[in-house]
Parts: structure tokens; C-alpha cells; sequence
């Protein structure tokens, strides 16, 4: 499902990555933790595909995305990865079901039809009584369930999660963990999170560890 090879990733004279090989099959959730500074979000930004690779490839569902240009890669990117981010980016002037239904509309899905998905999310997440709220008027815990609706709306195969829960309370951030396994029952998806939070590195089917700009097995 989630395939890179010798991935090499410099800025400037610092290489962060350095030669990063991983397979991530289809239904797996995976978390990634290390050090400050390891190469934790490089690896899931050129994973995602919002940044590229010096060298090495990135294969998600079948397609070697070094070879689509920025056009393709982005609509790549919008139809099959869903983001969720430490800090939500949800947009603070629109309603929470518009936030949802952003990347439908990019995707080219129109009103009627981005809505009526964004409702069954809500639904699903709890959070139907919320949607003309913005997101100033919901709470930490909301917000993030509002940018996991939105990771969702376009069914993306793979979900990527760079430490979504760390801006939350306790209580917030295990219901956020409960949520990514309901997902995965409920649509299958893949799910790759970059945590510093133990607990939640420690549910995933599968650890991982970067050191110095390499992965590793997480050994217990
Ligand atoms: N755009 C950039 N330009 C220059 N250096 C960068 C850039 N992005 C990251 N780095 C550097 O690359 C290294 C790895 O950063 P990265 O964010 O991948 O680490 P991380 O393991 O996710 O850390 P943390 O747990 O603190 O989020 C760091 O030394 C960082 O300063």
C-alpha cells in the first residue's frame, strides 16, 4: 500500500534522511517515534507527498509517485492521502462543515454531494449538532475531530498523522486514538502516525523508530 525506497532527503548540508526503506500494507496502522530532529515529519511529508525525495521512490496504491508532475501529484495527493496535523488548519472563517468539505470541492464534488458526505462524517464523529459552528466556537478535542472529517471526506486510502493528539488534553487525545482504530474497522483505511505520545505508538498494529535519519523495528 505504502511503499519507499532508499529514501534521501537534504536541507542544505543537512542530510535528514538517509536511505529510508518501509512497507506499509493496506489496513495496517503504523506509528513512527524517535527523537527531536530524527526525521520523523521529512519521512511523513515526502510520504504524503507534499514534499519530494532527493532520491529514492514513494509507491501508495500502485503508483510511483516520483513520476507525476506537481498537477498530477496534487490531485494524487487531494484523492488518496488524508491529513491530520498537531495543529488542525482548519480555515477560522468558514463553518466546520465547510472546513469538511474543502478538499470535496477541490476534488470537484459538488455542493449537494460534498454535503451530504460531510453530514454522514459528522454523524459518524459525533459531531452533526456542531456543523455550522466555527471552529472558534468548538473545543480542542472538536476542532481535531473536524480535521479528521475533513482527512476523510474524500475516502483517501491512506491516513497520515503527524502528532495529532498533542496538542490535546488526556481524555481528548484517547478518544482521538479510539478513532483512528473506528476508522480503520469502518473503512479500512491505512494509517501511518508520527507520535511522541506512548501510549498511543504503543495501539498501532506495528512501531516503527527513526534515529539520525534512519528507521528502524521498535524493539520493546
Ligand atoms: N524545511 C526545512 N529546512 C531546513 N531544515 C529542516 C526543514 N525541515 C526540517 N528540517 C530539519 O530537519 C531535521 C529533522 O526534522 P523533522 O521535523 O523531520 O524531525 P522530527 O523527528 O519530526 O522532530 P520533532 O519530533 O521535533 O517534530 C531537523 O534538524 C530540522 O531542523
Amino acid at each position: 500500500m505504502i511503499q519507499a525506497k532508499e529514501i534521501v532527503k537534504s536541507y542544505g548540508s543537512l542530510q535528514v534522511l538517509k536511505g529510508v526503506s518501509v512497507v506499509i500494507k493496506k489496513g495496517e496502522i503504523v506509528s513512527v517515534t524517535g527523537a527531536s530532529g530524527a526525521g520523523k515529519s521529512t519521512l511523513l511529508h515526502i510520504l504524503s507527498t507534499i514534499d519530494r525525495a532527493d532520491s529514492g521512490h514513494v509507491v501508495v496504491d500502485g503508483i510511483d509517485t516520483g513520476k507525476l508532475n506537481d498537477r498530477k501529484l496534487a490531485e494524487f495527493r487531494n484523492r488518496k492521502v488524508g491529513f491530520v496535523f498537531q495543529f488542525h488548519h482548519l480555515l477560522p472563517e468558514f463553518t466546520a462543515l465547510e472546513n469538511v468539505c474543502i478538499p470535496a470541492f477541490i476534488a470537484g464534488t459538488g455542493r449537494r454531494g460534498a454535503e451530504l458526505r460531510a453530514m454522514e462524517l459528522l454523524d459518524f464523529l459525533n459531531l452533526k449538532d456542531r456543523s455550522s459552528h466555527k471552529p472558534s466556537e468548538l473545543s480542542g478535542g472538536e476542532q481535531q475531530r473536524i480535521a479528521v472529517a475533513r482527512a476523510l471526506i474524500n475516502s483517501p486510502s491512506v491516513i497520515m498523522a503527524d502528532e495529532p493528539s498533542g496538542n490535546l488534553d488526556s481524555t481528548n487525545a484517547r478518544q482521538l486514538h479510539q478513532l483512528f482504530f473506528e476508522l480503520r474497522e469502518k473503512f479500512s483505511q491505512t494509517i501511518l502516525i508520527v507520535t511522541h505520545n506512548e501510549e498511543l505508538a504503543e495501539m498501532a498494529d506495528r512501531r516503527l523508530f527513526m534515529r539520525d535519519g534512519l528507521i528502524f523495528d521498535h524493539k520493546t
